[in-house]
């Protein structure tokens, strides 16, 4: 399963930031987006994935097969590393949380707590947390922040699977992951008019 975007302008802060972006990314594909800090990538991430009103144009997304991964990982600290993932599984309706543990190299940390984890395994206990949403559209922010060369190697592999069992990803990523993947500068559609969206996500 795939989705598309057409036209799409948003914004952030009450300010336009991006405007006319279009794509498609196919069923077993992926799509890095690029830019520099600021051009607008999580705030183009975060419209795609429903979390905040597009500002104009068009979202093809099956929105129940979301699963978006941003730059907090949603982890509940007093939980275990195994707990973590049921309750999600619980949350998505899934059930069987040994692949992903066992994808993301938690074996060893599945009974710790996840307030005692470092940042890289905190961060591979979030990502694992993408295979028990059995969703097939995943949606990250900046996904490798944190995690050292091997768990980096070890999350592209995880994407590699997902994609074969005809899964699609849009990241926005500032290293190479080694994925046969198209990328998409976001620099040129920088917005130029400073539009007023009348939405202030100060009160979501
Ligand atoms: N809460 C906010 N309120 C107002 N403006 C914001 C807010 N968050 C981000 N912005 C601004 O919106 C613009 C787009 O930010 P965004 O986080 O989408 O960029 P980015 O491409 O993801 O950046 P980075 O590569 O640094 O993560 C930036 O100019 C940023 O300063």
């Amino acid at each position: 399963m795939g989705f598309s975007v057409s036209n799409l302008s948003c914004a952030r802060g009450g300010l336009a930031v991006l405007a006319d972006v279009s794509f498609d990314v196919a069923a077993g594909t992926a799509l890095i987006l690029r830019g520099p800090n600021g051009i607008g990538k999580t705030t183009l991430l975060r419209t795609i994935a429903g979390l905040q009103p597009a500002l104009g144009g068009s979202i093809d997304i099956p929105a129940d097969q979301v699963a978006y991964a941003g730059h907090a990982d949603g982890i509940k600290s007093a939980l275990t590393v195994a707990e973590n993932l049921q309750f999600w599984a619980g949350v998505f309706g899934t059930t069987g949380v040994a692949p992903a543990i066992k994808a993301f190299n938690l074996t060893a940390l599945k009974d710790r707590t996840a307030a005692s984890l470092s940042a890289g395994q905190k961060r591979r206990l979030g990502l694992a947390r993408l295979l028990v949403t059995g969703r097939t559209l995943w949606i990250l922010d900046e996904p490798t922040v944190s995690l050292d060369a091997d768990s980096t190697a070890l999350f592209a592999q995880a994407i590699r699977e997902h994609l074969k069992g005809g899964g699609s990803a849009l990241l926005a990523t500032h290293i190479d992951l080694g994925l046969e993947a198209d990328t998409l500068d976001l620099t040129p559609f920088k917005a130029t008019k400073a539009v007023e969206d009348g939405f202030h996500e100060a009160f979501l």
